[in-house]
């Protein structure tokens, strides 16, 4: 359906990719897999002890989380069920109408319902979030499902979020892409981006104000490590319908470079917009973490930190606590593990997205842990690692309504049950697991001599200390004399804590990158004179950061590790995987004389040649390849057969990912900035792991009455928006009657629209594709077709004798709906009725929308 804008793009999908929504993505609203409060407020048999965790008490009292006398309201709110939150997806057509339909119909008709005379609103705002777009429902899920007086605002919630119109998040979560600082014309990367929430509301950003049919010139690459989380992340961004979206398979800390060889430049290889390198105006840095921030979205995270136990090992541990009226010291930390052992991956995710932020550009460090070691310890080892090249903002004015705490200047580190307040704690046979990063000073020169530390090391264990005091009288016998407090202005940093505003705990930095990265503290001479050689530090120095960190080898650009000098490895560059056949792929030009060719001046040929050459290759396995489409006899047919004005850029704005053009069955459609930075890594040897890009927009089409259309392929409902001011054939303007009668019956014969002149100008439309647009108030049919923010518009298949939409189900009702007032959520009666209607008018329906299926 295409709204003309930015409405008919959030809901407008095909059949099968909703089938692979449903399929892959959480409909939060549909099946809760925990509802603490119905345990709490139904089941009898609900067990408090469900969320207690000595360990986590002891573990955040410790690290004066909060003040000791907030402590008790903290814990009581972490164990209360999260308000359920949702977002208003503020590039959808009607973002303004659900707004109303919020702040007027539903804020008054639940209260109304409020259960007990319960004087808390039963919906409202997020104050802090602008323009009245994110909400939060004192309601369960489980609520919402099964109290009758809340089913209206159900089935709206539940349509809303399958059409992309909202999204169901998390409302602390909503906060990091909100201090990012977003603009339209940016380049975003998110680094760490499954299943997409944040995502989401990064294209959001992008694409706002944007006018119909024209695309902001920024663009998102949103990559995550896991497959499986990435098709979630695919799915979720689908809804937005966006050109402007790379979603990539990476591990971030090795995100590709895609940095132009110094040789490809010298050869006047250039990528479009004049740089050499991908670079990023924003990056998210939302990182893998422990995650206890979410214990009252996920109160299975409250057992998890048992989770090592056996059940005896608890009840003794709560035993000793009653019998000696003192916190225990149990290796009970899974969490503190979880955390300990993420804190250097964690470090490695941030500099390779400072590396990849322009100088200038700011990154959000995000995560959903309260732990210190997760955030304010990998923010203070960014700044040492980044020197003075790298800022922590202030951004204490900013969101005002937001109630948070500054981050913490001091913490202690926990290992194996010892509490451990500098690195000279450490026991020597753990410096593998615990880093000097972990303290706030971050140095290691004060370690442990190994003569101290013989005894640990030859067996003294953890359990002949005193392994079961806390601050007071930890395990190493620290004492507050000896805590580490930062010299930096970790205070910068923000902890969002559950008990400030009923939420989530969520932590964020915001870093502004104020120049290149500093040479390192000690490089070697080697890797001076590199550096000094090719005036590039940035890219070789953060790699040798990135080495430098997790002692791990880098892989080079084409994914095999790399394990020549120093001196290759800047002499390597992108240039020689940029241009080098993939040895993966055969390929039909085999070209061992080209280099030499480039060197002798042939320059455009060759560059055009390694264009093509890369283009038919997939580079990466199990991956589908990323293919410009060019082919002129379809794109001429499509031109042609949609009158599809010059003004709209087709050319170079299309992708396949089918190596076999005839069997070509979707193009893509992807944004200048999105083709820009494809063409860049075609040149740098395809660095990037594409695993979707750009929005469907053209698919191969038949239906039952065969293939006679003069073009094989269709508008998609995503890609409608996009294309719609530009195309000037098979296209009509309809009636609202006769508009309404589509959405309802789907299928209409051309005799038995109530507009007869309409159903005449729809029989002489070419077999195939069509659009049908929603005629305005006050516009005569004759009217020429203006498209607007407001024009609604669908695809619609002209048969032999009829007119059928090509429209989901649930995209026809929701339309329905907003247009021409809810129907009945009684689905049989309107089925009935629409069946015993459809009889009378000669129609088939669903059935025949069934028939026109891609092949
Ligand atoms: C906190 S979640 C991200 C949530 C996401 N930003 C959102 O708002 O929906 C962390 C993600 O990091 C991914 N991940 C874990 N290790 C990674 C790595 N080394 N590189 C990239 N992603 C990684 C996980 O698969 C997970 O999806």
């Amino acid at each position: 359906m295409g709204g003309g804008g930015r409405r008919g793009r959030n809901w407008n999908k095909s059949r099968t990719q909703r089938k692979h929504f449903k399929e892959n993505r959480e409909n939060v609203w549909k099946q809760p897999k925990f509802d603490p409060s119905a345990d709490s407020n139904d089941d009898p048999s609900w067990q408090p002890c469900a969320t207690q965790n000595p360990a986590f008490d002891e573990y955040y009292k410790e690290q004066g989380i909060v003040a000791p006398e907030e402590w008790d309201t903290f814990i009581e709110v972490l164990r209360r069920q999260l308000p359920a939150a949702f977002r208003i997806n503020s590039s959808s057509q009607f973002y303004s109408d659900l707004r109303l339909q919020l702040e007027n119909d539903f804020t008054k008709s639940l209260q109304a319902e409020s259960i007990d005379g319960d004087e808390v609103e039963a919906i409202r705002p997020l104050p802090w979030y602008p323009e009245n777009l994110a909400w939060q429902s004192k309601f369960s899920r489980m609520q919402l499902r099964k109290n009758q007086n809340l089913e209206r605002f159900h089935e709206f919630l539940k349509l809303e979020n399958e059409t992309g119109n909202i999204n169901r998040q998390e409302a602390v979560s909503m906060v990091p892409p909100l201090f990012l600082d977003v603009h339209p014309d940016h380049f975003v990367l998110d680094m760490c981006a499954a299943p997409g929430s944040k995502t989401f509301q990064l294209l959001e950003v992008i694409y706002k104000s944007m006018k119909p049919g024209l695309l902001p010139n920024g663009m998102v690459i949103a990559n995550d490590l896991d497959v499986k989380r990435c098709n979630l992340l695919i799915h979720q961004t689908k809804r937005m319908c966006t050109a402007n979206l790379i979603v990539t398979n990476h591990e971030a800390q090795h995100f590709p470079g895609c940095r132009l060889s110094k040789k490809a430049r010298d050869i006047g290889i250039e990528y479009e917009t004049n740089s050499s390198q991908l670079l990023f105006d924003r990056v998210l840095c939302d990182v893998p973490c422990s995650g206890d921030g979410t214990l009252r979205k996920a109160p299975d995270i409250w057992r998890k930190w048992l989770a090592s136990l056996f059940p005896v090992l608890l009840h003794i541990h709560l035993c000793f606590k009653s019998a000696f009226g003192r916190l225990n010291d149990f290796p009970l930390y899974r969490n503190v593990g979880l955390g300990n052992g993420l804190h250097s991956l964690q470090i490695q995710i941030a500099l390779r997205g400072i590396s990849l932020l322009k100088v200038g550009g700011q990154m959000v460090y995000s995560t959903c842990s309260m732990n210190p070691v997760e955030n304010e310890a990998v923010v203070a080892e960014i700044l040492r690692k980044c020197g003075g090249s790298v800022e922590l903002i202030d951004v204490s004015s900013e969101l005002p309504e937001l109630v948070r705490r500054p981050g913490l200047r001091k913490w202690k580190v926990r290992d194996k049950g010892l509490w451990l307040a500098s690195y000279k704690d450490v026991r020597k046979f753990r410096r593998n697991g615990i880093v000097p990063s972990m303290f706030p000073s971050g140095r290691s020169d004060n370690a442990i001599s190994d003569k101290e530390d013989a005894g640990h090391e030859n067996g003294a264990s953890i359990e002949s200390e005193d392994g079961f005091n806390l601050a007071e009288d930890s395990g190493t016998g620290t004492n507050d004399s000896d805590i580490e407090i930062s010299d930096l202005p970790l205070e910068h940093c923000m902890r969002i804590v559950p008990h400030d505003q009923n939420s989530g705990a969520f932590f964020i930095a915001v870093l502004h990158k104020l120049s290149p990265f500093p040479v390192l503290e000690k490089p070697s001479d080697m890797q001076q004179n590199v550096l000094c050689k090719n005036h590039e530090p940035e890219e070789n120095l953060t790699d040798h950061l990135v080495e430098d960190i997790d002692g791990v080898k880098l892989n080079t650009v084409d994914g095999e590790e790399e394990s020549s000098s120093g001196a290759d490895l800047i002499d390597k560059e992108t240039d020689v995987s940029a241009l080098e056949v993939d040895p993966c792929n055969t390929c039909e030009e085999q070209d061992s004389g080209e280099t030499e060719v480039a060197v002798g001046g042939e320059a455009d040929s060759l560059k055009a040649r390694r264009k093509r050459k890369l283009q038919i290759q997939g580079k990466w396995k199990g991956v589908d390849p990323v293919l410009f489409f060019k082919d002129e006899a379809i794109i001429n047919s499509i031109k042609t057969f949609y009158g599809i004005d010059e003004s709209f850029p087709l050319n170079g704005h299309l992708i396949s990912r089918n190596m076999d053009n005839n069997h070509v069955k979707r193009i893509y459609y992807v944004s200048k900035s999105v083709k820009d930075a494809l063409e860049l890594n075609f040149l740098v040897g395809q660095q990037l792991k594409i695993a979707s890009v750009g929005l469907k927009i053209f698919e191969r089409q038949t239906s039952r009455e065969g293939t006679a259309a003069s073009c094989a392929f269709r508008i998609t409902s995503e890609g409608l928006p996009v294309i719609l001011p530009y195309v000037t054939k098979q296209i009509l303007c309809v009636s609202q009657l006769d508009f309404k009668h589509l959405l309802q019956y789907k299928s209409i014969k051309f005799a038995n629209f109530v507009d007869a002149e309409f159903g005449e100008k729809a029989s002489k439309l070419m077999m195939g594709c069509c659009v049908i647009v929603l005629r305005k108030d006050g516009q005569a049919s004759s009217d020429p077709i203006k498209v607007d923010e407001s024009t609604i518009a669908i695809g619609c298949w002209k048969g032999r004798g009829s007119l059928t939409v090509m429209v989901t189900a649930i995209d026809c009702q929701e339309l329905l709906g907003r247009l021409f007032t809810w129907p009945e959520t009684d689905k049989s009666s309107s089925s009935k009725e629409f069946n015993g209607e459809a009889e009378v008018l000669g129609l088939d329906g669903d059935q025949q929308v069934k028939e026109i299926e891609t092949i």
